[in-house]
């Protein structure tokens, strides 16, 4: 593409990375440096969200945030991404947008969103254009994925690290978790190294470098905006864009409302959030993400934040009709996480949302 063609069109990043990575944190401080107009798809796995909510609180433009939840947008929301696309062109035409951001789902196969944008003969690629894939990867959580198969090298051709883990009878949605995990690196043109903080000690380059030897990778401070675009997308060779099977299967997704009354034991549910996300259990499943809008006894509202082995319990200042809890893992058991979460509540069980 020629620069003067390059330059009407409005350049689309895709910010991907794993549950709880971190992406929602940097694209808020890219929107609250104010620099560029930035308009956003954010994607949730879960029917009820709050990354569309934290992103709109730092984005100056009212209508500068698309919210696709419910699915996946590689499957199921694919013709609601287009359907957004299509909007913000039309907005583009009114008001120029410096660039559009689209914020994945931790789980996300970037291929299928990839195809469309890079597809010339669709009417929206007279109007965008892929500036570039940026993954986010937490070092902390890191070895829980890389250690869960052979070295990847090179990712795309060896299974992405699973054929170990498959053979060891991994459940298919671990394999699902390591397959994402994997893609979502090897098409990245930029990687940003989330959680350094937390472990400094973390040496995951030479692992993320023989899985992608093409992309920049660059450490990133929570607080750190997006680094501008490389403009110069390639993809490894022998990578394919299109996912193998069904790229969620055996993936959970469960969404539990908490009655309005109930209030939660702050301590009590971050302690219990903690085992869920560190300890795999026959029970109620392995956990990989919590999130969500909980009344916490003393405190009011707040936002519950769970990755990693971190557990984060925040003010909220929104208002919701119930507060929730999205629990993403495999093998998750509902009634299990029901009771369970129950003990961490002065009074009412949760219901299904
Ligand atoms: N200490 C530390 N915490 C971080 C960093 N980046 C993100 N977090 C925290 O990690 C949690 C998840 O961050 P998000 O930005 O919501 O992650 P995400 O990738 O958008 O998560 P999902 O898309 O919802 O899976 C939040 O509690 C963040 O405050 C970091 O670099 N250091």
């Amino acid at each position: 593409m020629d620069a003067s063609s390059r330059a009407r069109k409005v350049p689309v990043t895709l910010l991907t990375g794993f549950l709880g990575a971190g992406k929602t944190a940097r694209l808020n401080a890219t929107l609250k440096e104010g620099k560029s107009r930035i308009a956003v798809i954010e994607n949730e796995i879960g029917a009820l969200g709050v990354d569309g909510a934290l992103v709109a609180n730092s984005h100056a433009e009212a209508d500068g945030v698309i919210e696709l939840a419910n699915g996946c947008l590689c499957c199921s929301a694919e013709v609601d991404l287009i359907a957004a696309f299509e909007a913000l062109v039309r907005r583009h035409h009114l008001r120029p947008l410096d660039r559009i951001v689209v914020e994945t789902t931790g789980l996300a196969d970037l291929g299928p969103v990839i195809s469309i944008l890079e597809d010339s003969t669709d009417p929206l690629s007279e109007d965008l254009y892929l500036d570039g894939v940026v993954t986010v990867v937490d070092v902390c959580s890191f070895q829980r994925w890389a250690s869960g198969g052979e070295a990847p090298v090179p990712a795309w051709a060896s299974g992405f690290g699973t054929a170990q883990a498959e053979a060891q009878g991994a459940a298919p949605g671990r394999l699902a978790a390591l397959r994402s995990f994997w893609r979502q690196v090897a098409f990245a043109d930029q990687i940003l190294l989330s959680k350094e903080d937390l472990a400094p000690e973390a040496d995951v380059v030479a692992q993320l470098r023989a899985a992608n030897p093409l992309a920049e990778i660059l450490s990133a401070a929570a607080a750190a905006p997006l680094p501008p675009p490389r403009n110069a997308r390639r993809l490894p060779e022998g990578l394919e864009l299109r996912p193998p099977g069904a790229h969620l299967d055996g993936v959970t997704c469960i969404t539990l409302q908490m009655p309005i009354g109930s209030l939660a034991l702050e301590e009590r549910l971050a302690r219990l959030c903690r085992q869920l996300l560190t300890e795999v259990s026959d029970l109620s499943g392995e956990v990989w993400r919590i999130k969500g809008i909980v009344s916490i006894q003393g405190r009011g509202l707040c936002l519950l934040q769970g990755a990693g082995d971190q557990v984060s319990i925040e003010p909220w200042s929104d208002s919701v009709k119930a507060p929730f809890l999205v629990f993403i893992g495999t093998e998750l058991k509902r009634e299990a996480l029901e009771a369970l979460l129950a003990t961490a509540c002065s009074h009412a069980m949760p219901v299904e949302a």
